[in-house]
């Protein structure tokens, strides 16, 4: 029987509640197909690596080792032209075309949420030198490496670690040079990129959307993607920055993407461990000065007894991570006007 898996990639500790919530949002769509994560063994200690995999979120962990760490080996395209210095080892990617005890994979960056089933996926064909993915919105002639299905096999891996090892990536790192084996090497290969419809990987961009089709597609959205900096796990508040972004994706209820992602989040836990310990364990929470005035106007988690846990939720909202400059939010307030009954 052939043998399919999810599978999602965490390099360090900071992405762990993205792969808790990509997770959870995949087992809500009532997927029984394995969810497999492959970490990184230098930078996530053996007692976190425990408890992900007491977590009951994933079927199987794989370790990737220092060797096969794949760094970033056009640091100017990444950190000046990408200006994403923190990608420095997605490349690491590559190493899903090892995996050949699978026949199919389907690859989801930990920042990507299921909206809707999507294990039709399995469906399409795939050889070994196909990759299936959907168009990048900021340019759609490539493909986002953020949601992908692939057919492991030992020849194209090591035919990727060449290219790795004597081409440079465009962007510095994996889109850029996963594009440039299955898409633009040749004409020929431009027939390797089978492309997948853009709503199984809505890429959001908070510099420009396109708000009409985001509401005329709401019901077909499968996968949401949260590419940028700004992970919704991050900060609570910066959701206003693709607030605009609201429509009625889950359980009929109209929310923004953002709210979306942190109310299947406040469902994660992991044994006794909550999301907001868990938000602290993985160094997404920390202490900062904050001010009264904020938390008392974004305060909506009230204890059972109506007080607030300063404890638990001062730093809730303000992480460590500042919100950054951005025209944003006032795109925001001044669209929220005109979606009113979404
Ligand atoms: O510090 C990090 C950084 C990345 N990752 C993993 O690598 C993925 C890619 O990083 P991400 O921050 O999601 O990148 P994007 O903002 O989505 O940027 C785009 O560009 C990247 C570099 O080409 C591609 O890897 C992405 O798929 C593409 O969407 C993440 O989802 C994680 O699975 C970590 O575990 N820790
Ligand atoms: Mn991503």
């Amino acid at each position: 029987m052939a043998k399919f898996a999810y599978i999602t990639l965490l390099l360090n500790t900071g992405y762990i509640p993205g792969a808790l919530n990509l997770a959870h949002s995949l087992r809500k769509t009532g997927s029984t197909v394995p969810i497999v994560l492959l970490y990184s063994s230098k930078n996530i200690s053996l007692e976190l690596v425990n408890t992900l995999a007491g977590s009951g979120y994933f079927d199987q962990l794989i370790p990737i080792d220092a060797p096969s760490i794949l760094e970033s080996r056009d640091t100017y395209n990444l950190n000046v032209l990408l200006q994403r210095y923190e990608l420095s080892e997605t490349l690491t990617k590559i190493n899903l075309w090892s995996l050949t005890e699978f026949d199919k994979l389907v690859y989801l960056d930990s920042d990507t949420l299921i909206i809707k089933p999507i294990d039709h996926l399995f469906d399409i064909e795939c050889s070994e030198s196909t990759i299936v993915a959907s168009p990048d919105c900021g340019w759609p002639d490539l493909f986002n490496s953020g949601v992908f299905m692939l057919k492991p096999n030992d020849g194209i891996y090591k035919k990727l670690l060449e290219t790795y090892e004597t081409q440079s990536s465009f962007d510095g790192a994996d889109q850029g040079l996963l594009n440039e084996f299955f898409n633009l090497q040749s004409e020929q290969n431009r027939t390797n990129w089978h492309r997948l419809p853009f709503v199984y990987n809505c890429t959001m961009n908070s510099n420009y959307e396109y708000l009409p089709a985001f509401l005329r597609f709401q019901n077909d959205i499968h996968v949401l993607h949260f590419i940028g900096t700004q992970k919704p796990w991050k900060s609570r508040g910066l959701c206003d920055s693709l607030g605009f972004l609201k429509a009625n994706l889950y359980n009929g209820k109209s929310q923004n993407v953002y709210e979306l992602w942190w109310s299947l989040f406040e469902e994660v836990s992991i044994g006794d461990l909550d999301h907001i310990t868990i938000l602290r364990k993985t160094g997404n929470l920390q202490p900062r000065p904050y001010s009264e005035k904020f938390i008392s106007e974004h305060h909506h988690h009230d204890d059972d007894d109506g007080n607030h846990d300063n404890d638990n939720n001062t730093h809730y909202f303000e992480s460590a991570a500042p919100a950054e400059p951005s025209s944003a939010p006032q795109k925001s307030a001044f669209r929220e006007k005109f979606i009113t009954a979404v």
